[in-house]
C-alpha cells in the first residue's frame, strides 16, 4: 500500500533574517519519509539561523551526499559553502515549521503561496495504514501538516487545507506550547548528547555476592539520544527500563568495563549532577504544602545563590505558567490520606520541581503510569516541548496510546534486557515489517511492540524462521499449538536486532560529538555556583518544616486527646493536696503519670519522622539540595515550637484543677520540666527511627524501651536490684518525676506540710535546685539527637545503591 502525499511552500521573503527564499519541498514517497530542501544565502546570519533550527536527526542523509552540510542542535554551524540542505526526517519538519513560524512573526511577507494536500479520506487513509500495514504514518504527519496550516493562519498568508481532522482545542494546545517552549528556552543550558554502548547490569542475588549467585539485566543495550529528542524506554514489566533509566542518569553505576555511557563524550562526573533532571515514577512531594509552596521551597533551595530570593520565587512562578498549574497553585498537593491536586497535576509539579533547575538530561520513569489518555498525551507533549528548547529526554514508558507514542522521537524496545528496537519511534513498525512482524489487525503500535516484546504473536504476521520453528516444534507434542514459543520469538527478535541494527549504531556512536563552544560557555556560566548556603538551608527548611507539619500539630483529633486527657486528670484529682502521706500518694501517681504521659507521646510521634521522609531526604539529597546537618537540625527546630503549644494548654487545666503548689516559680518551673522531657523523648523517637527506617521495627523496640523507663521511674519499684539500678539513668521518666516532685515539695513546711517529709515516695529524695535531673535531660537531648543524626548519615537512602 503505497501512499503519495506532498505540500510545496515557495517563495518566502524573510527580510529581516537575510534570506533570499525559503523553498520546501515537502514530498512523501513512502509512509515516513519526508525530504526538505532549504537553499540558505551564504551569510553568517543565514547559517546562524540554521544552525538553531536544524534539529536533524542523526539518522538523516543528506540527499546531496555532503555530510558537511548535515547539522544538528548541538550547535554546529552550517557550512556556508552548501546551498543546498535535503534531509529526510520527520522530526526536522517539525521542528523547522516551528522556526519558520518564529521566524514569520517578525516578518512583513507573506508565507508561501502553493500548498496541496490530499483530502481528509487520505488522511484518515494514511492512519489506517499504520495500522494494516505495520508503517508508521498517521498522526506525527499530521500534526506537521497542522502545524503548517497554522503558521498559515497566522500569517494569513494561504487558503485553508482542506482537512478534515481539525481541533481548535489542540490549536489552542500549541499556541500554548509556542509560548511555553519560549519560556522554557529563556535560559541556555549546555546541549548534552548521551551516548550508551553496550550497557550491561548484573546484580547479586539474595545479596549474596559470590558471582554464580548473580543475574544479568541488562545484556549490553546500545543507543543515543540528542538535545532535542525525546528517547521511549519501552517494554513490558521487568525488561530492565528502569534501571538502564538509572544508569544513563548516573544514579546507579555498573561495575562492567565494556559498557560506555557518555555525555557529550565524556564519562560522568559530579558536575554533571546538577545538569540532570530525575523524575522518579512514584511522585515525592509534601502532602500538605501547596503546589506554589513545594516550587518555590525547591527553587530557593536548590537555583544558585547569584539569584535573589525574588528572582527565585519569580522562576518558581514561571515554571508552575509554563506547566499551567495556575489555577491549582494553592491547593495542597495531598497523598494517600489527604485530597489535594490530580495525579497529573502532581506528575507536572514533579517534573516542575526538576525543570526548575533547566536541566541539560532529563531522565523520567513512567511519567504517565495511572494517567488518562487526555492528560497523559498532555504530560508527553509538554516533554517534547522541554526537548524543542534544546534539552534531551529520557522517559520510561509502559504501554502509550498511538498518539502517545507519535510524540516521541527515539525509541529503544526492551525485553528481558535485551534491545529488541532502538531507533527512531516513527519507524519502528517498518523495522518490524522488515523483519517479517506486522500486525494483521488494526492495532495500536505501542500495543503491537509490547505483544511482540513479550513474545506474543498472535494477530501478527510470522516470519518465515520461526515457521520453521513451529513445523520442527510438531514433531514435539507440547509444541503443537501451531505458534512459536516466546521464548523462540524473543530469541528471533533479539538476533535480528545483533544482525541489522546494533552494529550499525555502534558505529554512528564513533562519530564524535561537536558541541558549539557558544553554548558550551553559555551553558557553562549557568552551572557554576549552586545552592544556598547553610543557613539559608537552615532557615527554608525550617519553614517549610514548620509549613508542612502545622497540621499535625493542631489537628482536631490531637487537640481534643490532650485536652480532654487534662480535663479527666483535673477532675479525677479535683483540688487535691498533700496534707496527708494517703493524699501525697494520690499527688505522686499524678506527677508520675505526666512524667509517662509526655515521656511518650513524643516517643511515637517522633519514630514516624525518619522512615516517613525517607523518600523525600532520598529524593532531595540525590540532587544535592541541601546539607544533612541543616535539614537534621531544621527538622528538630521547626517541631519545637508547634510541639510546645499544646503541653502548656495541657498544663495550665491540670495545674491548677488539680491544685498543685500555687506559686509562679513551681508553675514555670513545672513547665520547663515538661519542655525537657518533650524535646528529650523527642530525640529518642527520632534516634529510634534513623536507627531502623522501618516503623514497625521502630514501634516495636520503642515500645519495649518505654515500658522499661517507666518501671526504672522510680514509682512502681523503689528497691532496685544493683545490676539493674542503672537503668534509671537513662530513664526520661526517672528524672522528670523526680523533679516534679522536688518542685511541689519540700520538707521546709511550705506549702504542702511536713507529710512529704514522712511520705515514702520522697523519702530519700534529696530536695534540692533538681540540677543532676536537669543535666542529665540536658544530655539525653542533646545525646538521642547525635545518635539519631549519625544514623541518618549512616543510611544509604537510595533504593538498590
Ligand atoms: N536489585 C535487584 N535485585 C534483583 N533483581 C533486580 C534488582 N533490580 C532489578 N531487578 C530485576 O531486574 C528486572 C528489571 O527491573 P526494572 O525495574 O528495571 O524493570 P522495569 O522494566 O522498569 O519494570 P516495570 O515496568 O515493572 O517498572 C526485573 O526482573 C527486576 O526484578
Amino acid at each position: 500500500m503505497e501512499v503519495k502525499q506532498g505540500i510545496t511552500v515557495t517563495k518566502t521573503k524573510l527580510q529581516s533574517q537575510n534570506f533570499d527564499e525559503i523553498g520546501e519541498d515537502v514530498s512523501r514517497s513512502t509512509s515516513t519519509q519526508l525530504s526538505i530542501s532549504i537553499p540558505a544565502k551564504k551569510d553568517a546570519s543565514s547559517s546562524k539561523t540554521l544552525s538553531i533550527t536544524g534539529q536533524v536527526d542523526s539518522h538523516s542523509e543528506p540527499e546531496d551526499g555532503s555530510r558537511t552540510a548535515r547539522k544538528r542542535s548541538l550547535g554546529m554551524k552550517m557550512d556556508s559553502s552548501s546551498e543546498k540542505l535535503i534531509h529526510k526526517t520527520k522530526s526536522l519538519s517539525a521542528h523547522f515549521l516551528v522556526d519558520i513560524d518564529k521566524v514569520i512573526k517578525n516578518d512583513t511577507g507573506s508565507f508561501g503561496e502553493t500548498s496541496s494536500m490530499h483530502d481528509g479520506a487520505s488522511r484518515s487513509h494514511l492512519g489506517f495504514s499504520f495500522s494494516l500495514a505495520g508503517a508508521t504514518v498517521g498522526f506525527d504527519d499530521i500534526s506537521d501538516v497542522r502545524r503548517l496550516k497554522k503558521t498559515k493562519h497566522n500569517d494569513n498568508a494561504v487558503a485553508d487545507f482542506p482537512l478534515s481532522y481539525d481541533d481548535d482545542d489542540d490549536d489552542d494546545d500549541d499556541d500554548q506550547d509556542q509560548c511555553n517552549w519560549k519560556k522554557i528556552q529563556i535560559e541556555p543550558t549546555l546541549p548534552i548528547c548521551l551516548k550508551f554502548q553496550d550497557v550491561r547490569y548484573k546484580v547479586a542475588l539474595n545479596g549474596r555476592r559470590s558471582s554464580d549467585a548473580e543475574k544479568y539485566i541488562l545484556h549490553g543495550v546500545t543507543g543515543s539520544v540528542h538535545p532535542g529528542e525525546v528517547l521511549a524506554l519501552m517494554g513490558p514489566s521487568g525488561g530492565g527500563k528502569t534501571t538502564l533509566l538509572n544508569l544513563l542518569s548516573g544514579r546507579v553505576k555498573t561495575d562492567d568495563v565494556s559498557c560506555s555511557i557518555t555525555y557529550n563524550d565524556q564519562p560522568y562526573s559530579k558536575s554533571l549532577k546538577r545538569r540532570i533532571g530525575f523524575v522518579m515514577q512514584d511522585d515525592v512531594a509534601f502532602p500538605h504544602l501547596t503546589v506554589k509552596e513545594t516550587l518555590t521551597y525547591a527553587a530557593l533551595l536548590r537555583l544558585p545563590n547569584t539569584l535573589t530570593k525574588q528572582q527565585k520565587e519569580e522562576r518558581a512562578m514561571n515554571v508552575i505558567s509554563e506547566l499551567d498549574l495556575e489555577r491549582c497553585q494553592n491547593t495542597i498537593i495531598g497523598g494517600s490520606f489527604v485530597r489535594g491536586i490530580s495525579g497529573g497535576e502532581r506528575k507536572r509539579v514533579c517534573i516542575g520541581n526538576e525543570i526548575l533547575l533547566n536541566p541539560s538530561l532529563l531522565f523520567l520513569d513512567e511519567p504517565t503510569s495511572g494517567l488518562d489518555s487526555t492528560t497523559a498525551l498532555r504530560i508527553v507533549q509538554m516533554l517534547h516541548n522541554i526537548a524543542k528548547a534544546g534539552k534531551t529526554v529520557v522517559t520510561t514508558i509502559h504501554q502509550p496510546s498511538s498518539r502517545l507514542f507519535n510524540k516521541f522521537d527515539k525509541l529503544i524496545l526492551l525485553s528481558r534486557g535485551n534491545s529488541l528496537y532502538f531507533g527512531k519511534a516513527s519507524e519502528a513498525m517498518l523495522y518490524f515489517s522488515s523483519i517479517g512482524c506486522s500486525p494483521l489487525i488494526v492495532m495500536n503500535p505501542a500495543e503491537f511492540l509490547i505483544d511482540l516484546a513479550n513474545g506474543n504473536i498472535n494477530d501478527k504476521s510470522i516470519p518465515s524462521v520461526l515457521e520453521d520453528k513451529i513445523l520442527l516444534g510438531s514433531q514435539f507434542p507440547e509444541k503443537q499449538d501451531g505458534r512459536p514459543s516466546p521464548v523462540d520469538v524473543h530469541e528471533y527478535l533479539v538476533g535480528a536486532y545483533e544482525t541489522r541494527v546494533a552494529n550499525i549504531e555502534k558505529q554512528k556512536l564513533l562519530k564524535p560529538v561537536m558541541v558549539d563552544s557558544e553554548s558550551e560557555i553559555q551553558g557553562m556560566s549557568h552551572s557554576i555556583d549552586w545552592g544556598a548556603s547553610w543557613w539559608e538551608q537552615y532557615s527554608i527548611l525550617f519553614r517549610r518544616g514548620l509549613k508542612e507539619r502545622r497540621h499535625e500539630y493542631l489537628s482536631c483529633l490531637r487537640v481534643t486527646q490532650v485536652v480532654s486527657t487534662a480535663i479527666i486528670i483535673g477532675l479525677l484529682w479535683w483540688h487535691s493536696d498533700a496534707s496527708s502521706p494517703k493524699r501525697l500518694q494520690d499527688q505522686a501517681g499524678l506527677l508520675f503519670f505526666i512524667s509517662v504521659f509526655w515521656g511518650f507521646f513524643p516517643v511515637f510521634t517522633a519514630i514516624f519522622t525518619f522512615p516517613q521522609e525517607r523518600a523525600m531526604l532520598a529524593k532531595e539529597r540525590a540532587v544535592g539540595m541541601y546539607k544533612l546537618s541543616a535539614y537534621f537540625i531544621a527538622r528538630n527546630a521547626s517541631d519545637l515550637p508547634l510541639d510546645l503549644i499544646l503541653p502548656i494548654v495541657f498544663l495550665v487545666i491540670v495545674y491548677f484543677m488539680v491544685g498543685l503548689k500555687q506559686t509562679f516559680s513551681a508553675f514555670s518551673l513545672s513547665m520547663l520540666t515538661l519542655f525537657l522531657t518533650i524535646v528529650s523523648a523527642q530525640g529518642l523517637g527520632l534516634a529510634i527511627g534513623a536507627a531502623f527506617m522501618d516503623v514497625k521495627k521502630a514501634t516495636t523496640l520503642a515500645s519495649v524501651l518505654v515500658m522499661t523507663f517507666m518501671l526504672a521511674g522510680g514509682f512502681f519499684v523503689q528497691k532496685v536490684p544493683s545490676f539493674m539500678s542503672w537503668i534509671r539513668y537513662i530513664s526520661i521518666n526517672y528524672h522528670t518525676y523526680r523533679l516534679l516532685l522536688k518542685i511541689q515539695y519540700s520538707c521546709s513546711g511550705s506549702g504542702h506540710g511536713s507529710a512529704a517529709c514522712d511520705s515514702p515516695f520522697i523519702k530519700g529524695l534529696k530536695i534540692d535546685d533538681g540540677g543532676k535531673e536537669a543535666g542529665a535531660m540536658i544530655t539525653m537531648i542533646f545525646g538521642y539527637r547525635l545518635l539519631a543524626y549519625l544514623f541518618l548519615r549512616g543510611i544509604k537512602l537510595r533504593k538498590r545503591d
